[in-house]
């Protein structure tokens, strides 16, 4: 037996003979696997069996084939271990992509009419009239003067959400989408301008255009509705749509519009002039970074994990083709069509001293400064539940912190106990209870982090086989070895050990999410309020935009239809962001 490649990179471990989907049966893989299957469509969640392989071209994510397997998905609600039980209430019912889940509702204060949290600029909002808290499905318009997502036709990719994008405040890119459209003429085709494909993946093309007239470039990617809807992945595409409408962060992408046209959805996106990580890896000596530069990189991911986290996403897909780099160097994470969505109860674990007059309950919360601090909130306008005091927290001596942080509150929001069956991902990163099919929930995303900080620091993966099914057996069953070459720091070594743990619950982060990374000695000096202003290891070269002044392009949707048509024809790569070809 074998990973059965359909066509592309993803295989269909669910109508795969069970000792072919795995070989070590006494690590209990087949029993696992089987429980993936066809189920009652009322009850189904999502998708299972979606897993890439890395492509061997390099720099680009490789396309997954459509998979018509389903399989429920028990999401278990309780956001953290921690919860007091009178904060949650899972008794209501929403609509995540178009698929019933429960979903708790938060626990609001009586007093506020916003529910929000702040992250490194990041923001979520939770509209205060969800009662059955679909806060992660719905956020709440806090910002209606701030740009336009919308759509020029009405159909299952629904586009009621309105951004709220205070990252983004001052961005001329809004002010042209802004200028160029309006309630009577939305958006459409004809108001962009087609530069170049940047590159395809399994959902769809993503192009470079302009905004007419506007001097505006950027990313938009483009879904063939008969495409998505034969290969049963409309889904994926409305998962990745309502998520990037969601997100307001700076290591994430900021979507400026969305519509559609008779053959097409189309996403507006920031543009990421730099490629993505692992073509920029290849680029570094010995096809490593230095510490220095995998430290920078993962800072920025662990944030942008810890935001997708507290807005009650998990991830799922982190490797570094899926890291796109800005054109000053910082980064994007992309990709969100295998993500998983469920809700969480975002919680102060430790307010700042200024929030800690406020409160008149000296039973609840960490009101004390001694601890540093990893979340950054508005304590005026989100209430979150404050947990009981815990008594035997390690001290910043036991971490050896940063000390510009510790005045600051910890907010923590990790949907660990979320359970999903579903097997996605890519081989090498897989976790080890997603190829065991014991159910997930976002410690996969800090298996990832572990795999993705080795593979930036060694130039490989550590579990990586001769062929997928190797692969899957060591990830399970071999234990972690470093090579002796490169050499890294025991610091690094520590963290990537703790993040590699193979049982999930023992794994670091699984109970107090992104701040116990944070505290770890191998992000030692890191201010985390100001990592967005740090100096970048590499800047990408700039983007000569003029190139493109005298080209004439003026049927898009004509060339939009061929495209539609030879999206299997050819693949393009991000190496090739600086020769561009022309449309
Ligand atoms: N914002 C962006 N700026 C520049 N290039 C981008 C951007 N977004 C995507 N790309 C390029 O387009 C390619 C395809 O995009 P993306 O991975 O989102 O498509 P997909 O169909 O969802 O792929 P996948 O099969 O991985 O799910 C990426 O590999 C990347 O090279």
């Amino acid at each position: 037996m074998s990973l059965k490649p359909t066509g592309g990179d993803l295989v269909e471990m669910s109508s795969m003979p069970l000792d072919q989907a795995c070989e070590p049966d006494k690590m209990g893989l087949s029993a696992k696997i089987s429980s993936i299957s066809t189920s009652n469509p009322a009850h189904d969640f999502e998708k299972s069996s979606q897993v890439a392989k890395r492509s061997a071209n390099p720099g680009r994510v490789s396309p997954c084939e459509p998979l018509n397997v389903y399989s429920i998905s028990q999401i278990n609600l309780t956001s953290t271990d921690k919860a007091p039980a009178d904060s949650q209430n899972t008794d209501g019912m929403t609509m995540t992509g178009g698929i019933p889940c429960p979903l708790p509702s938060p626990k609001r204060d009586t007093n506020s009419d916003n529910l929000t949290a702040t992250t490194l600029s990041g923001s979520l909002a939770i509209s205060p009239n969800t009662r059955t808290g679909d806060a992660v499905s719905s956020p709440s318009i806090i910002n209606p003067s701030r740009g336009s997502v919308n759509s020029n036709r009405s159909n299952s990719l629904d586009s009621s959400c309105t951004p709220l994008r205070p990252h983004t405040g001052g961005d001329v890119r809004w002010d042209a989408i802004n200028a160029s459209s309006s309630r009577d003429s939305p958006l459409g085709l004809s108001n962009f301008r087609l530069l170049k494909r940047l590159g395809y993946g399994d959902i769809g093309s993503v192009y470079l255009v302009e905004l007419r007239g506007t001097n505006a470039f950027f990313a938009m990617k483009v879904m063939d509705k008969g495409s998505l809807a034969s290969r049963n992945k409309l889904l994926r595409a409305q998962t990745e749509r309502e998520i990037l409408g969601l997100l307001d962060h700076p290591f994430l992408p900021t979507l400026y519009s969305y519509f559609e046209t008779e053959k097409f959805y189309c996403l507006v996106m920031e543009f990421c002039s730099g490629g993505n990580l692992h073509t920029l890896r290849q680029k570094q000596p010995n096809k490593h970074f230095t510490e220095e530069a995998a430290r920078f990189y993962a800072t920025e991911i662990l944030l942008a994990l810890e935001y997708l986290h507290m807005l009650g996403i998990v991830y799922r897909d982190l490797k570094p083709e899926n890291v796109l780099v800005r054109e000053e160097g910082h980064i994007m994470l992309s990709d969100f069509d295998l993500s998983l969505r469920c809700s969480v109860c975002p919680t102060l674990v430790k307010s700042s001293s200024v929030h800690a007059g406020n409160q008149s309950d000296s039973a609840v919360g960490i009101l004390d400064d001694e601890n540093a601090v990893r979340g950054c909130i508005q304590p005026s306008t989100f209430f979150p539940r404050l947990l009981p005091i815990k008594k035997n927290r390690k001290s910043k001596s036991d971490f050896g912190l940063n000390n510009n942080t510790n005045s600051l509150p910890e907010l923590m929001a990790e949907p660990t106990n979320v359970r999903s069956m579903s097997f996605v991902g890519t081989h090498e990163y897989l976790a080890p209870e997603i190829i065991r099919g014991e159910g997930h929930g976002s410690a996969v995303d800090w298996w990832t982090f572990g795999i993705f900080l080795y593979e930036l620091l060694h130039g490989t993966t550590p579990f990586k086989g001769s062929g997928n099914r190797a692969t899957l057996f060591n990830v399970v069953g071999q234990p972690l070895r470093f090579p002796e070459t490169p050499q890294v720091s025991s610091m690094a070594r520590d963290l990537i050990r703790g993040l590699l743990v193979k049982e999930p619950h023992k794994r670091i982060a699984y109970k107090r999410g992104a701040t116990e990374i944070k505290q770890h000695p191998f992000f030692e000096g890191v201010n985390w309020a100001l990592v967005r202003s740090a100096t970048p290891p590499c800047i990408p070269e700039p983007v000569d935009f003029l190139q493109f002044a005298s080209k004439d392009t003026a049927n898009s949707d004509k060339k939009m239809a061929e495209i539609g048509n030879d999206r299997n024809k050819n693949s393009s790569t991000d190496s090739s962001y600086v020769d561009f070809e022309y449309f």
